[in-house]
């Protein structure tokens, strides 16, 4: 299966990584052919589009002929490292992640979100963080927040042959502008912003927009509008296609935004069976014979 073929490396800067000759695809899976951008975009009203978050090489792996798309989201700050919000997170931690997804993912589109404060002050910034994501890591495209204020850093990446995904509605880098998490454009009269922002992304070239944390007739109004699709998260199913935190969905987060579904409780799986792990060892049952080595010589045991 194609699942274990070797596993292409990512042009990764240092050796210490497994080196490797760079590649930006990896061979395409008998049965699943890799997601492409334009493949991706050309779903629009089509099949939804199955899309979740990654951040390392089993999870990528497991995710990959699941999916069309995996997200190395900044949410990576809070979900793997403990972080408040998605604010500190730290370029070069963000990129470790991503080369590590890039050798587990070999169909799935791969996109990597810009962290906060790598791209907004120009799109020159912009082009140089989108860079280092793109040489470093493998990944086929970059996401960043905004709207109306990035539309020009989006034609500036893309008129360079970078292709960007927007995220509008609820931006969780603005955090501290919105005082929290809240859902967006729950009354009317605060939709015109939100439907500037994601015009303004799709006009400048983005090849799909995110729309977070919207109540559903705007972001059926959004998805109708678009010409590329929209891929909600708390956005109602009225959207193209859907993305997640894997953790949140898997029930190994324990501060999941109320908009998530559980579809599995992996985190009680891990408490019940390091419980009985330890148990086990306290009672000296673990190792048994099983696991145990004896001498060569001994007969049975190996
Ligand atoms: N694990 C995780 N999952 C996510 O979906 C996610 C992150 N982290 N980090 C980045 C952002 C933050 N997100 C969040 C986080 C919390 C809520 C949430 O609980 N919202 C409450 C309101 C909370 C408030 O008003 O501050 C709600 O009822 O919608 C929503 C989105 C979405 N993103
Ligand atoms: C959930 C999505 C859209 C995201 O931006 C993230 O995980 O950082
Ligand atoms: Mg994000």
């Amino acid at each position: 299966m194609s699942r274990h073929a070797p596993s292409p490396d990512a042009a990764a800067k240092d050796g210490s990584e497994g080196g490797g000759p760079t590649k930006d695809t990896n061979p395409p899976a008998a049965s699943k052919p890799r997601m492409t951008v334009p493949r991706f975009r050309a779903r629009k009203r089509g099949e939804p589009l199955v899309c979740l978050t990654a951040y390392t090489y089993p999870m990528a792996r497991l995710l990959d002929p699941l999916c069309d798309l995996l997200l190395v989201g900044d949410s990576l700050a809070m979900v793997v490292h403990g972080l408040d919000s998605t604010v500190p997170l730290d370029l070069d931690l963000l990129l470790a992640h991503a080369r590590a997804v890039r050798r587990g993912a070999e169909t799935a589109l791969m996109v990597v979100d810009l962290p906060f404060g790598s791209y907004e002050a120009s799109p020159t910034q912009a082009f140089e963080t989108a860079c280092r994501v793109m040489k470093e890591t493998g990944a086929q495209a970059v996401k960043l927040e905004g709207g109306t204020a990035q539309a020009a850093t989006v034609r500036f990446l893309v008129d360079r042959g970078i292709p960007v995904m927007g995220h509008v509605g609820l931006r969780p880098q603005s955090v501290h502008l919105y005082g929290g998490y809240g859902a967006h454009g729950r009354n009317r009269e605060d939709w015109q912003p939100i439907i500037d922002d994601a015009y303004a992304v799709a006009d400048a070239g983005a090849f799909g927009v995110v729309v977070e944390g919207v109540a559903e007739p705007l972001a059926r109004e959004i998805t109708e509008a678009l010409a590329v699709p929209v891929i909600g998260i708390g956005a109602s199913a009225a959207c193209d296609g859907q993305v997640l935190v894997i953790d949140d969905m898997l029930g190994m987060f324990d501060r999941a935004p109320k908009f998530v579904k559980r579809y599995a409780a992996l985190g009680d799986e891990i408490t019940r069976a390091v419980s009985a792990y330890a148990e086990d060892v306290r009672a000296r049952r673990f190792p048994g014979p099983d696991q145990t080595y004896g001498l060569k010589d001994d007969g049975g045991r190996s």
